[in-house]
């Protein structure tokens, strides 16, 4: 019997992957898809879903403590069982997979459950099969990184955290990027007492500098220790738990468990890229142009393995871009990838920041007269609740054009806020405009609409 042949043959079932597939077979391509684990990747199975589902289990602790200021009481305390969250995560998340294959079924889409590998020329092996395709679409996702450590092994990633046993009493965490910021408000809302060490003065690298200084604030506030300037030197065993060895020398940190939460790499590893010459950068990233074109012509990359912005919007948006230029209907408009800074991102920390537009700092580097507005305050919710809890909203405006150039938050609810606002952003709205808007009272989004005063240039909030 012959090879099958294919338009498209798809590597990775993840975000980006399943989009692209779906999309390229409602298009009436022939297309295959290779997932060596489960469908959905890593959003799905080790990443934004199980993750939110934890997140919304360890706000509960809060809102015990509210509905008790608010006139509920309990006759006894709650207590919190995580068997039966781990189970109920598993049980979506076994949903999900589910879902997923069925949308690739009704496609048409050949799903072939193994690992593949580029062999030759338009040419991949899947499992024991080898398949030809017209074009082939990497989208292979990313795995985390473990760097050079004594004792790494002792530790676990995010992939190992989901379905840790026992839950840990107390979690040490390396790293303090997105699923550093995001696991120490989850195991710390869950009951962990929580440890983060890093290299620099404050955490979420990337985001604007004030939002990190206030999140460093907020996060210690709710009982995480934040360890700022500390490098680890090894991970070791002590008595029945480990122990976090300092670079510095200082006292060792005790733990039950270990998160290594820095970074991700693009998972370019056993795919057959070299034989096929196919270029790679530094960390392993296929690189792409503007259109997610490789060096080959038959071959494209997509999402996390291109090693840009390692967000699922951001792969299913550039999916989406490349089937409607490959495979798109003549005369209808072909979606486009955004400029990076377009891109909304949030982090699930305890409370949540939500961001969008460019910082204050990429805004003075940019643009010749910058505005900040800036509010700090108490919601109502927590002042009734009697919790200390402040929200910081800032806006970053264009002063020669009176263009909002960034929004940045963190406060409940700022993940869905910032959806809103980012479409006003995209718009161009300027400052005025928002400024016209009505408020929504009584809200704390009424808040980004209401900021009148700018920020005094010698009061700048940026350190
Ligand atoms: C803990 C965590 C939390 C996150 N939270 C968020 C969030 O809240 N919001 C957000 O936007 N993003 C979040 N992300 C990032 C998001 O998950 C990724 O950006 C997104 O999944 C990337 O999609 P992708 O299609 O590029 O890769 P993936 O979703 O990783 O899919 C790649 C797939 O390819 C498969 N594969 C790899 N090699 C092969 C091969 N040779 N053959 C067959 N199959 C192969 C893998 O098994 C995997 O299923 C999170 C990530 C992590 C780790
Ligand atoms: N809410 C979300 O959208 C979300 C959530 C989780 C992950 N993600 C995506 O996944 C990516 C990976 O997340 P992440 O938190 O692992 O990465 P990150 O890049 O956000 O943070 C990595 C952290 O590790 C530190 N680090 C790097 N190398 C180190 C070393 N050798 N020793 C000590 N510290 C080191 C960095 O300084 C940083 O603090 C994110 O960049 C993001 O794109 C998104």
């Amino acid at each position: 019997m012959s090879d099958p042949r294919f338009d498209l043959f798809v590597i990775g079932g993840g975000s980006g992957g399943v989009r692209a597939a779906r999309l390229a077979a409602k298009q009436g391509a022939r297309v295959a898809l290779a997932e060596a684990g489960r469908l959905g990747g890593t959003c799905v199975n080790l990443g934004c879903i199980p993750k939110k589902i934890y997140s919304y289990a360890a706000h509960h602790a809060a809102a015990f403590e509210e509905a008790a200021a608010l006139g509920w009481h309990f006759d006894t305390a709650p207590q919190f069982d995580w068997a039966r969250l781990q189970q109920r995560r598993a049980d979506e998340v076994a949903r999900l997979n589910a879902v997923y294959a069925r949308l690739l079924s009704e496609a048409g889409v050949t799903v072939y459950p193994a690992r593949a590998r580029v062999e030759a020329t338009q040419t991949v092996r899947v499992g024991e099969a080898r398949v030809h395709a017209e074009r082939v679409l990497v989208a292979a996702g990313s795995a985390p990184y473990t760097p050079e450590l004594e004792g790494a092994k002792l530790a676990i990633t995010s992939n190992e955290l989901f379905d840790l046993q026992p839950f840990p009493s107390r979690l040490v965490i390396i790293g303090a990027g997105y699923i550093g910021c995001e696991f120490a408000s989850i195991f710390s809302g869950l009951g962990a007492r929580v440890t983060v060490l890093y290299r620099g003065d404050l955490p979420l690298d990337g985001f604007d500098h004030d939002l990190r200084r206030f999140a460093a604030q907020a996060l210690a506030g709710k009982g995480i220790t934040l360890r700022p300037g500390t490098p680890v030197g090894a991970i070791e065993r002590a008595g029945g738990a480990l122990q976090v060895r300092l670079a510095n020398g200082g006292e060792p940190v005790p733990a039950d468990a270990v998160l290594l939460a820095t970074g991700r790499r693009p998972a370019t590893a056993g795919l057959g890229l070299d034989t096929v010459g196919v270029a790679l950068s530094e960390t392993g990233a296929v690189q792409v142009d503007a259109e997610f074109r490789t060096s080959l012509p038959w071959l494209y990359a997509i999402g996390d393995v291109i090693g840009r912005q390692a967000l699922t919007p951001v792969a299913l948006m550039q999916a989406a871009a490349l089937v409607d230029r490959l495979y798109g209907c003549p005369g209808r408009a072909r979606r486009e990838m955004h400029e990076e800074h377009e891109v909304p991102t949030a982090v699930f920390c305890d409370p949540p920041i939500g961001s969008v537009g460019l910082t204050e700092q990429a805004a003075r580097e940019r643009h010749d007269a910058v505005a900040v507005y800036r509010s700090e305050f108490r919601s109502l919710r927590h002042a009734v609740a009697g919790s200390d809890e402040r929200a910081l909203i800032k806006l970053v405006v264009d002063k020669t054009t009176d263009r909002v150039l960034g929004l940045h938050m963190m406060a409940p609810e700022a993940p869905e806020i910032v959806q809103g606002f980012a479409v006003a952003l995209k718009a161009g709205a300027t400052k005025a405009l928002f400024d016209s808007t009505v408020a929504v009272h009584p809200t704390l989004a009424e808040e980004v609409v209401l900021m009148r005063d700018e920020v005094c240039k010698g009061g700048s909030s940026v350190a």
